[in-house]
């Protein structure tokens, strides 16, 4: 692991002299592995650095993971920022949606997400229910995340009215990520997962919960559902970070939930999904295989034995 790990590779900017252009590279360059620039140090991504892409126009891709290994992959891959989402939910832990899931899950997985990783800035979504009460509730979530899970920062749903929750949660110390548009945690309000930000009345109110996020000091903020063109007037007029999904592609960054944009997920995807990689269909095959090796006797084979 440590070995792996510590054969990263300097930036791409700052080559040591003496490599030759064919040395082999433990991660891939990507559009992602910028944000680590100068560091060579192996430490996390952090807010400041995301602050920095801003200014120079750099985009950056977010996915979700809810365990070690799969956090692992991604972190070895580059990918600068992960969430452990509370589309654990749906996803991980066999729920209907997101609205189960408790405080005491999510930091489960956000503690094996955040052993799994040495270069991402983690962030943990806030669970339905453990930060609308009162700012004291958030602080008191948010602060679970970061001293029981090692998260770098949480994200919570909401614009205008979470004002004080964020203003709570970044005075007390806690980086926070906000989240509007489709904000799941209200599908039971609005009725099932459409795009948000429709109309002009709907437009500006979008508009305002993003620049009430900025000011009360969220880092950057995630915009879900919403018209490419509303999104990319959002984006230019904001100085945090934006991140798309199901947004266009005017957002600072993307976030994908993985076993979307990977092909784990059973079912028909959201029109906004890129699938990259079909692994419930590989992962199925590779089953059949194994059983029929098992029924049929040639697994285990005499390599596989001790004698
Ligand atoms: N696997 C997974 N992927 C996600 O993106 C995701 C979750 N789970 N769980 C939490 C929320 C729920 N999300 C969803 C779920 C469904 C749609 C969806 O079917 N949207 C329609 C658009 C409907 C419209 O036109 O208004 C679509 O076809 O994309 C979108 C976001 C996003 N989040
Ligand atoms: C889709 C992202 C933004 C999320 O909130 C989640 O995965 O829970
Ligand atoms: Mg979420």
């Amino acid at each position: 692991m440590s070995e792996q790990h510590s054969s990263v590779p300097q930036p791409a900017a700052e080559p040591a002299a003496s490599a030759p252009p064919t040395a082999p590279q433990a991660v891939p360059e990507g559009p992602g592995l910028t944000l680590y620039g100068g560091t060579g140090t192996g430490r996390r991504v952090t807010v400041r650095d995301l602050a920095r892409a801003k200014q120079s126009g750099e985009k950056w891709p977010m996915l979700t993971a809810y365990d070690s290994m799969i956090a692992s992959v991604f972190d070895e891959a580059g990918i600068p920022v992960l969430l452990v989402g509370d589309s654990a939910g749906n996803n991980h832990l066999g729920y209907e949606n997101t609205i189960p899931v408790t405080v005491d899950q999510l930091v489960m997985l956000t503690g094996a997400v955040v052993r799994g990783t040495q270069r991402a800035l983690v962030v943990a979504d806030l669970p339905f229910g453990s930060y609308q009460v009162s700012p004291a509730q958030a602080l008191e979530t948010g602060a679970r995340f970061l001293k029981e899970a090692g998260a770098g920062a949480v994200k919570l749903e909401g614009g205008v009215a979470m004002v004080p929750q964020v203003e709570a949660l970044v005075t007390a110390g806690i980086p926070v990520m906000a989240h509007i548009g489709l904000t799941p945690q209200s599908v039971n309000v609005l009725g099932g997962y459409r795009v948000q930000g429709r109309g002009d009345e709907a437009a500006a109110q979008l508009l305002a919960d993003a620049k009430a996020m900025q000011a009360a000091g969220a880092f950057a903020v995630v915009l879900e559902l919403v018209p490419a063109e509303l999104a990319a007037k959002v984006t230019a007029q904001l100085d945090i970070p934006t991140v798309g999904i199901g947004a266009g592609s005017g957002c600072d960054a993307q976030v994908l939930v993985w076993t979307d944009m990977a092909g784990l997920t059973p079912g028909r995807l959201p029109k906004f999904v890129k699938q990259y990689l079909d692994l419930r269909g590989a992962l199925g095959d590779a089953a059949r295989e194994f059983a029929a090796d098992v029924v049929g006797g040639s697994y285990p084979g005499p390599e596989h034995a001790f004698h």
